[in-house]
């Protein structure tokens, strides 16, 4: 899996076409995945190899996507810990003690590898099913995580995270350490079980002014990026497009773009850097020639990077028609041929 076209893309080896994988491949866009899923918590799920196996298999059956992204998610190293937190179906994940005051750091104690054993049962029992496909670990990045543990849950402000981070700033890079420790050594687990691609999501990290990130998030998310060094590492966030260059500079491989840049921009402001994205999930839904125009553009766009993998902006909308993404997966397989 080494030899991958995906792993290859992601180390700057251009072949003929991009390698293709989405966000949210598996999930509540599949029928499969929510008859599985009925009557059972997400977080239960995610601590069930059984149920881990079956779901990151799901897309990859379904669709031949060259790379299978880890079924978890960026708050199961928290739960594994004891903090209370769960994720409530059409919110998101909800923290019954927000943490606010230096003495709720207590709470937030380093992850032990065995903590996630069942991640590793899952990625080992994942390695027998895959063939040659590669598996992409995950994680949450330090930004997107303490964003939850601050607010209490989703935000759309964040205000309280970042009135912290200004006002208490060694508490805030406390906790951003404590985090970036945990987001470390699920990566490292995942590796070492097997997984041969990583992807940190700082998916709200977009909130944040360029200084503000590099003052109070690049140099965390640096420590997570760093601390894996045998696979590549794929840095993504959304509406990230002012700090590109500080995320490429993490130690990241690849970077995400969300659809916001076009890819031979994105390619000017981070030289040297393989790109991912960056098809607007919203336009799933549009017709087929729009999708296919959009595909088009955005493949040809990707060429002014030294690699490009071929993805979505941010996941897929739950009300994506699975049989339009199985499209995309086939038009792209078809453009190595011609
Ligand atoms: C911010 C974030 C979370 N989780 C994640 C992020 C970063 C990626 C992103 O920005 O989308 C990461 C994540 N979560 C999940 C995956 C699975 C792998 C994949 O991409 O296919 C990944 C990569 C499963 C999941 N994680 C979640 C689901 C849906 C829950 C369900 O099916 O019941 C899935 C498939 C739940 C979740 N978990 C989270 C949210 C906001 C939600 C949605 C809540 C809702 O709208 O119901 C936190």
């Amino acid at each position: 899996m080494k030899n991958s076209l995906l792993v290859r893309t992601c180390r700057g080896i251009r072949s003929g076409r991009p390698p293709v994988w989405f966000m949210r491949q598996a999930g509540r866009s599949l029928p499969e995945y929510r008859q599985v899923r009925e009557g059972m918590s997400m977080l239960e799920s995610c601590q069930r190899p059984d149920m881990v196996v079956e779901i990151t298999m799901q897309p990859v059956r379904r669709y031949g996507v060259d790379g299978a992204i880890f079924f978890s998610d960026i708050v199961v190293p928290l739960k594994a810990i004891g903090l209370d937190i769960e994720i409530e179906p059409g919110v998101g994940p909800v923290v019954a003690e927000p943490i606010r005051r230096p003495a709720d750091l207590e709470r937030l104690r380093p992850l032990e590898p065995d903590d996630v054993s069942f991640a590793t049962e899952a990625v080992r029992g994942l390695l027998g099913e895959l063939g040659e496909t590669p598996l992409i670990g995950f994680a949450g990045a330090p930004f997107t995580l303490a964003s939850y543990l601050v607010e209490g849950g989703p935000s759309r402000h964040h205000e309280r995270t970042k009135a912290l981070m200004h006002s208490q700033p060694d508490l805030w890079h406390d906790l951003l350490a404590r985090v970036a420790q945990m987001s470390a050594t699920y990566l490292q687990v995942q590796v070492a079980a097997g997984a041969s691609v990583v992807q940190l999501f700082d998916s709200w990290a977009g909130a944040l002014s360029r200084a503000d990130y590099e003052r109070f998030v690049l140099p965390h998310s640096t420590t997570v990026l760093q601390s894996v060094r045998d696979v590549p590492r794929i840095h993504f966030g959304v509406g990230t497009s002012e700090f590109l260059d500080l995320m490429a500079g993490a130690g990241a491989d690849v970077v995400g773009v969300d659809w916001r840049l076009a890819l031979d921009e994105a390619a000017r402001r981070v030289p040297g850097t393989v790109l991912q994205g960056n098809l607007d999930p919203a336009l799933l839904l549009a017709d087929w020639p729009v999708i296919e125009a959009e595909i088009e553009r955005i493949v040809t766009e990707g060429r002014a990077a030294p690699g490009h993998v071929f993805n979505l902006g941010h996941g897929v909308l739950p009300s994506t028609d699975p049989d339009v993404l199985a499209a995309v997966v086939e038009h792209i397989h078809t453009l190595s041929t011609r």
